[in-house]
């Protein structure tokens, strides 16, 4: 008795310097085990598709529906960034490019779906949302195992690189599709006077990356100096 006391104390205690209350850790608690089961189960999906095509074409068809819930839960990271904390503004590029990958690129252009680069990032995605949600739900529930801990802020050293390679490798297959298609743009002359062109649009989003990727990779290079090496890193604010 003394001792379920004394370990719910020291939850408290725990909960008290992450400044997060009884029910936003509930709700974090809840939507984190959420998450870490999506990604898991998209991941059986994934080894059972190629184990039983030995292909990977039709997979990306074959998981969609799972992965556009998820990373479209994700969205509500947002909301949580007031809860723990953390950048909007990391949190906020970090989301917005998964779910344009997902909506706008993937799922938007059905004659890239096969592409090898696909796999690539959902593969990489995948391993990285497994840890980083489960790492969330051992920390909330302080009961972390430092593998979890340790794979959490080492794995992304390779797995952020590599994911976004498939990702630009992925809008770059899209780009004579949507150049052909003429999708999503706008051309003059219309009612609104407005020219939009997705093609560009896309050059740019590609080309974006190169000042943006190295923000979120650095960040997370702080993060691991911090949680794994104990450094106090002071944060300039968004
Ligand atoms: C309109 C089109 C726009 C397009 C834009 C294009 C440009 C894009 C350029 C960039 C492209 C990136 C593409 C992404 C590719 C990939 O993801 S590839 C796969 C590999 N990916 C990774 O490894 C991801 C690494 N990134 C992240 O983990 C995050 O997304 C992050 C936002 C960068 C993480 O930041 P942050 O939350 O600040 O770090 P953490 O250390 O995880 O958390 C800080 C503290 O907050 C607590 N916390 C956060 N979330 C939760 C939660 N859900 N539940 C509980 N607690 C949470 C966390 O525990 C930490 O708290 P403390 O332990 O107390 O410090």
């Amino acid at each position: 008795m003394a001792s379920s006391e004394e370990d719910s104390t020291v939850e408290e205690k725990e909960n008290n310097k992450r400044g997060i209350g009884t029910v936003a850790r509930t709700w974090l608690i809840f939507y984190n085990i959420a998450m870490t089961t999506g990604w898991l189960v998209l991941a059986i999906a994934m080894i059972r598709f190629y184990m039983q095509k030995g292909s990977h074409k039709g997979l990306y068809r074959s998981i969609q529906k799972t992965l556009k819930y998820f990373q479209t839960f994700a969205l509500l990271e947002l909301v949580h960034c007031l809860i723990v904390h953390t950048s909007m503004l990391v949190t906020g590029v970090q989301v917005s490019s998964r779910i344009f990958m997902v909506w706008f690129i993937t799922q938007s252009i059905k004659q890239i779906q096969n592409e090898e680069s696909v796999i690539l990032f959902l593969v990489i995605w995948t391993m990285t949302e497994i840890t980083r949600y489960s790492y969330y739900t051992f920390n909330l529930l302080n009961h972390l195992p430092y593998f979890i801990k340790w794979a959490r802020y080492t794995l992304f050293i390779i797995l952020y690189p590599v994911g976004v390679v498939g990702e630009l490798l992925t809008i770059y297959a899209a780009l004579p599709y949507v150049q052909k298609s003429g999708m999503y743009s706008l051309r003059l002359p219309n009612k609104y006077n407005v020219s939009f062109d997705y093609y560009y649009f896309l050059l740019i989003v590609m080309a974006s990356y190169i000042p943006l990727f190295p923000q979120l990779y650095f960040h997370m290079l702080r993060q691991r100096r911090k949680v794994l090496h104990g450094e106090v890193i002071v944060e300039k604010d968004d």
